[in-house]
This record gives structure tokens, sequence and C-alpha cells, in this order.
């Protein structure tokens, strides 16, 4: 009676949307099986509309900036879904992906350093070294041909997994080795691709509100209590050498001084060892940051390195604009000054992020009943103008990050267009996004945007500088072809080879200057 009594008295009820879906699973079957759907409910119904999640329950969709910059900037009402924190605390722990409140704050506190300015500077080196490693790969596949197709997603996940095990955590991986022993840690986070039935997801997010559920795991669900094992095992092991570097470094009668470590474990190991009780991290803790970072930052940094490179090979002048500033800079190891000094590279990385944007969603559940400002007023079901949306505890939130981006009311009508000039000045309505970088949400914006943003700018950048100074890159197959997977994070691929899944084929040439044909 209660859940009826609630479902009857919803204050979302008024709101417009499409109409209810099936009855156990909602709109969720359909949503995770089309990454345009929400796309094209938000031209029929607007900016705020209603539609239905798991059990038909009502879910709210806004992309009207007030109310995104309220449940953005208050993170201590408006948390992620138990199902997401589930899921990822199954995996990583109680790492600063999963934890919410004052222990976020804390955990916060704790690792801002590591990915600070200097931090970033030191970090430079190891993301061109790996971009570098890369090019070289790829020069010796295209050997004396003219040109090679490759599948640029498959390497771009090898050498970004390189480059954050290396930078944070010390860990020398050797993914982008072809003819090295398979590591441990690639084979553990392999055993976490599981293809999933919308069935099967659909019961994953009905065992975080069902507990008894829990007791029969399916797809992720199966694959976790492996790859967590194995990712705390490793963890434990990188945390024991880091601690003994660490002691090293302090000892004076040690011999020579240890490099000075900058990596994110290092970082935290010598937290630890300060006074500050407030800055103190128990080891689990600290070993759960290891998997957290690495699931954070691994598929979002490959994704949104391949979505670039899909960019620029759609986009010959503005790859040629873009050598040509490049090429200016005489050394093949640039550090993170001489890569931020470069306006043009500055652009195609803002406006690649905003055009496909790499993590087009994201979810926040209302701790308690709450009503959301809104920028601009919208009409109910009745007609009649609403100016805020009240909501009831425990209402889910969809956060259209990628609608943000192609929204023509902020961008213009060329939103959908790829245009690195439009940065040379923004509109103003593109200032009033909440934003953590750029003018735009792809890192998300107040308490819980991404640590990583300075980190993975620069890791980008480094990338680009490297690969567009020795290739020119063609798409491989036609525009229209390379399509987002349907998840909140937007993989590529093909259209007609959906069964092959993720994947960014692109054909590369070796860049000749013309002075030298
Ligand atoms: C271009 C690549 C990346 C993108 C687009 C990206 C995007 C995001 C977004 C949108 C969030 C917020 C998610 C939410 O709260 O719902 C986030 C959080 C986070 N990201 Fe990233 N990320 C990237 C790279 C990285 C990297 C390389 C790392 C680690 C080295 C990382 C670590 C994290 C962590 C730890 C959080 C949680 C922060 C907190 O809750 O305080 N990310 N990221």
């Amino acid at each position: 009676a209660r859940s009826i009594h609630a479902h009857l008295t919803c204050p979302l009820r008024n709101l417009p949307g499409p109409d209810r879906g099936d009855r156990v699973f909602g709109h969720f079957k359909l949503l995770i099986n089309d990454y345009d759907l929400t796309n094209r409910w938000r031209a029929t119904f607007g900016t705020n509309f209603v539609y239905r999640g798991l059990f038909n329950k009502r879910e709210l969709y806004t992309a009207d900036l007030s109310a995104l910059k309220h449940i953005l900037v208050n993170d201590m009402i408006y948390q992620k879904p138990p199902p997401m924190r589930q899921t990822m605390e199954s995996l990583v722990g109680n790492g600063l992906t999963v934890v919410e409140g004052e222990e976020h704050r804390r955990q916060r506190k704790i690792l801002n350093p590591a990915f600070s300015i200097p931090a970033t500077r030191d970090l430079t080196e190891i993301f061109t070294q790996k971009s570098v490693q890369l090019r070289d790969l790829w020069l010796r596949q295209l050997g004396h041909a003219d040109s090679q197709r490759i599948d640029a997603f498959a390497w771009l996940r090898k050498m970004t997994l390189e480059v954050i095990a290396e930078a944070g955590f010390n860990y020398h991986l050797n993914a982008l080795e072809p003819s090295g022993p398979p590591n441990e840690l690639v084979q553990a986070l392999e055993k976490l691709i599981v293809r999933e039935t919308p069935r099967e997801t659909a019961f994953r997010f009905a065992q975080a509100s069902i507990p008894v559920l829990r007791l029969f795991p399916t797809g992720v669900g199966k694959a976790v209590p492996a790859a967590r094992a194995e990712m705390f095992r490793i963890g434990g092991r990188l945390l024991a050498e880091s601690k003994a570097a660490a002691a090293a470094d302090l000892n004076p009668f040690g011999g020579k001084k240890a490099a000075r470590r900058r990596d994110l474990l290092s970082v935290m190991v010598q937290s630890n060892m300060l006074d500050d009780e407030s800055v103190r991290m128990s080891d689990a803790d600290v070993i759960a940051q290891i998997p957290a970072n690495f699931t954070a930052g691994h598929d979002t940094s490959s994704t949104s390195s391949a979505w670039l490179l899909h960019a620029l090979s759609l986009n010959r002048a503005c790859q040629t604009k873009l050598r040509q500033e490049l090429l200016t800079v005489h050394t093949d190891n640039p550090s993170m000054d001489e890569l931020n000094s470069l306006p043009y590279l500055d652009w195609v990385i803002r406006e690649a992020m905003r055009a496909y944007t790499p993590v087009a969603t994201t979810f926040r559940v209302a701790m308690q009943d709450d009503v959301l400002p809104l920028s601009k007023p919208y009409v109910d079901r009745h007609g009649v103008v609403r100016d805020t949306i009240p909501l009831r505890k425990g209402t889910l939130i969809r956060v259209p990050i990628e609608a943000v981006h192609l929204d023509k009311d902020i961008w213009g009508p060329d939103a959908h267009e790829f245009k690195p000039e439009r940065w040379e000045c923004i509109p103003e309505a593109a200032k009033n996004i909440p934003s953590a970088w750029g003018n735009l949400l792809t890192f998300l914006a107040g308490p819980r945007n991404c640590i990583a943003s300075r980190f993975s700018v620069v890791e980008m950048k480094s990338l680009l500088f490297t690969l567009v100074r020795a290739f020119e890159i063609d798409a491989a197959v036609p525009a229209g072809e390379i399509i987002p997977t349907a998840s909140a994070l937007h993989r590529p691929r093909v259209r007609s080879e959906l069964g092959k899944g993720a994947q960014l084929p692109l054909v590369l040439r070796r860049y000749v200057p013309v002075d030298q044909y």
C-alpha cells in the first residue's frame, strides 16, 4: 500500500515523458540497447522529463544547468546510486570512487597531492615515453607499406593501461610488448570483460535493492571475486614495495637514496608517514585505491584517446593545422609546460571531449527530499508552467553529460560539428556549465569531479603530440559507421560489425614533410 501511495503521489508524475514501459523492466532494456534514445526523448519532451527504470519506477532526466549544478555541488544530498556503488565496491573495495560523505572528503584530501600540477609535471615523461613506444610499434607495423589498417582502440587500451600502471603505481606491465609473457594484472582485468545480457544487467541492478538476490551471482558478479582477489594480491605487493622504497629513502644509512617517487601509491605511503592522523589511511584503504584508479582511469582514457583520433581522422584540415603547430616544438619529449603552451592542441582536445563525450552519462540518487532549482521553467503534462522540480528521497537522476555538450541552445546550431576554432571565443551560455575543466562536464563538476582531469589532459596531449607528428590518420570506414556503445562510457564500435565489440579501425600513413619528398 505504501509503495502504491508513493507511486500515485510521486512529485515527478506531472513531468512530461514517454509512455510507461514494460511492467518489470520499465524503459531499462530499451536504454541499455539504444545509445541515442534519451537524445530523441530530449528532442520530444524537452530539458526535463521523466522515464521509467526497473520495476517501472519513475526516474528523472534533467539537462537544466541550474539543476545540474545543484546536484553536483551538493554531494552530501546527491550520491552515487546503490547498484553502481555495490558493483564497484565488490570489485574495488572502499576506494575513492566508492566512498561517500566525510570519508570521501578525507580520502580526497590525501589523494589530491598525487594529481597536483607538480606531480603531473613529473609524470609527463612517462606519458611521452609510452606514446613514443606506441608510435614505434605502429611504425614497425607499417614497415615499408604505404598505409596500414589498425584497430587503434585495442592499442590505446594497452598504452593507457601501461600509463596508469606506471604513473599511478610504479608498476611495469609490458602490455605494449607483443612477445612478452601475459601480465597478471592484464589477465585479472580481462576477466571482467564479460558480455552481460540485458536480463543479467537488470538482475544485477535488482540485487542492490533486494539483498537476498545477491546469493545468485550472474555475469559481472561471477567474474568479480577472482578479479578482485588478483587485484588485491598485486596491490598488497605494490604497497609493500612502495613502503620499502620510502623507508630506504628515510634511512640515512640506507646507502644511495632512491629516486623520488611521484606515483600515486608513493604519495599515499609518504602521507601515511606524517604525524597528522587526518591524512593517514589503513593499508586496506591504500590498497583499495589501486583497483579504484585502474578501473576509473583505464577505460576512460583509452576511450577518450580513441575519439580524439577518430575526430582527427575525419578532419584532415584540422589534422594538418595541428601538425604544423606540433612541429614547431623541437623535441620528441616535450614537458608539460611545453604541451600546455600549444593553443591549437588544447582546442582540439576540448572540442573532441565536447563533440565525442567519453563518459556520456552518470547517475545520482537524492538521499533526502529536496527541490531542484531550474534556469528555465518547463510546462508539465497539464500545461502548467513550473520553475522547480520537487524530489523525493530515493529518486534516481540521470545526469546527461553528452546532452549538455551537444545542446544547440548553449553551443549554437553547429553544436554537433567538430570545430576546434569555436574555443577561440565560446558562447556566453557555455560559461554557465558547471565544470571542473574547460567549460565542459567531461570530468564532471563539484566535489566528486574526476581527480585525474589534469593527468588525463596532459596524457592526451602527449599522445596526440607524438602520433600526429609521425602519422597521417584516416578513417578506415565511412564516417557514420563509427557509433558509440549504449553504456555510460561511450566506447567506439563499427555499426556493421557490432558482434566484434568496441573497436576503432583507422588507416595510418607515415607523415613525410613536403621538403623530404
Ligand atoms: C579522459 C579520461 C577520463 C575521463 C573522461 C574521466 C571522467 C570521470 C568522471 C566523469 C568522473 C565522475 C564520475 C561520477 O562521479 O559519476 C570521474 C571520477 C573519477 N576519476 Fe576519472 N576520468 C578520466 C580519467 C581518469 C584517470 C586516468 C584516473 C586515475 C588515474 C581517474 C580517476 C578517477 C577517480 C578516482 C574518480 C572518482 C573521484 C571522486 O569521486 O572523488 N580518472 N572521472
